[in-house]
């Protein structure tokens, strides 16, 4: 299937079959973008472009145009990013806005979801991010096996995988392919109200039934199972007396965005310390002394 069709994206903008010029770029542009074996399923607009399907997309082009994007002036190499997303997306958004506002070393250069309808695809289209669909299903017939995403990732040079309210349960064989560089936003502090079953609303639901006062969010490395890899990060908020679940994810939320930022500018500026212990820790920018 040639993609010389132009899908319309619902959000205004039109994707062309030029590299988009939204990302922050600080190396060379190499203009790699020529038509070239696509190995994922790559969502622009309503268009779904199936495996192996021989595409010229913008979404390609501009992912194969920034291959090696140099180091910037703190001399550490930027990083590039796989968001993966499940909803509205606005960790991703945050993170994305952080990347090209420079607080993030790093650029995104793939959206991963499992659900290709979602906010957080939609604003990966309306930017120029390539949208993969992972994994295949009923729901889904264009997305992509576990060995194929772990191709395009590998195609992408993806440095580091930030899950962002995304939903599946991460195979082992992903885990193993990026070992401490996969990271999780999770709306409760962990180990508390965590696994299966514990996912958005659910979350502060449960956080309000047994009486906490206090919640907010937990990033952490991803492992096998669901929120049980090393704590990173975390934050509190109260829980207030008559607290609505929507309340008290909307007070999470908002440190979510600047927690999850936080965490990935020092894994992009290679600011994670691992302790003997397995502890990962996030040295200070300023004070190279000093640990959290
Ligand atoms: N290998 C890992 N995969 C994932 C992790 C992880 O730590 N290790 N974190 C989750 C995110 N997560 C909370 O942070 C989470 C997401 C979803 C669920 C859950 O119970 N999901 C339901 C399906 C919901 C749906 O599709 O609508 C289910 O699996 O039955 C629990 C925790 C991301 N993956
Ligand atoms: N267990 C995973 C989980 O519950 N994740 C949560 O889903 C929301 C996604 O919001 P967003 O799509 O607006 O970033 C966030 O609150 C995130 O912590």
């Amino acid at each position: 299937m040639e993609a010389a069709a132009v899908a319309s994206s619902g959000c205004g903008l039109r994707c062309s079959l030029y590299p988009v010029p939204n990302q922050h770029r600080r190396g060379a542009r190499l203009g790699l973008a020529a038509k070239r074996q696509q190995r994922c399923a790559v969502a622009c607009g309503r268009l779904l472009l199936r495996p192996n399907a021989r595409v010229y997309t913008a979404a390609s082009a501009s992912a194969s145009a920034v291959i090696d994007s140099g180091a910037g002036d703190s001399g550490v190499r930027r990083k590039r990013l796989a968001v993966f997303v499940s909803g509205g997306g606005s960790n991703f958004r945050s993170i994305h806005e952080a990347a090209l506002g420079g607080k993030v070393n790093g650029d995104v250069v793939a959206l991963v979801t499992d659900k290709p309808g979602c906010g957080g695809a939609e604003y990966a289209m309306c930017n120029g991010i390539p949208v993969v669909v992972f994994t295949k299903s009923k729901s889904a017939p264009e997305g992509v096996s576990t060995d194929e995403l772990l191709n395009v990732l590998r195609d992408l040079k993806v440095d580091f995988i930030l899950l962002a309210g995304y939903l599946k349960l991460i195979p082992g064989e992903l885990v193993k392919a990026f070992p401490r560089s996969m990271l999780n936003i999770h709306p409760s502090l962990l180990p508390a109200f965590g696994g299966k079953g514990y996912y958005g609303l659910k979350v502060h639901k449960a956080v309000i039934a047994s009486g906490a006062r206090y919640s907010g969010p937990t990033v952490h490395f991803v492992d096998e199972q669901f929120d049980t890899g090393k704590t990173l990060a975390q934050r509190v908020v109260p829980v207030l007396a008559n607290d609505t679940p929507e309340q008290l994810a909307a007070r999470v939320l908002h440190e979510e965005h600047q927690v999850y930022v936080e965490a990935v500018a020092a894994l992009c500026e290679d600011r994670i310390v691992w302790r003997d212990d397995g502890v990962p820790l996030i040295r200070s920018q300023t004070n190279p002394n000093a640990y959290t």
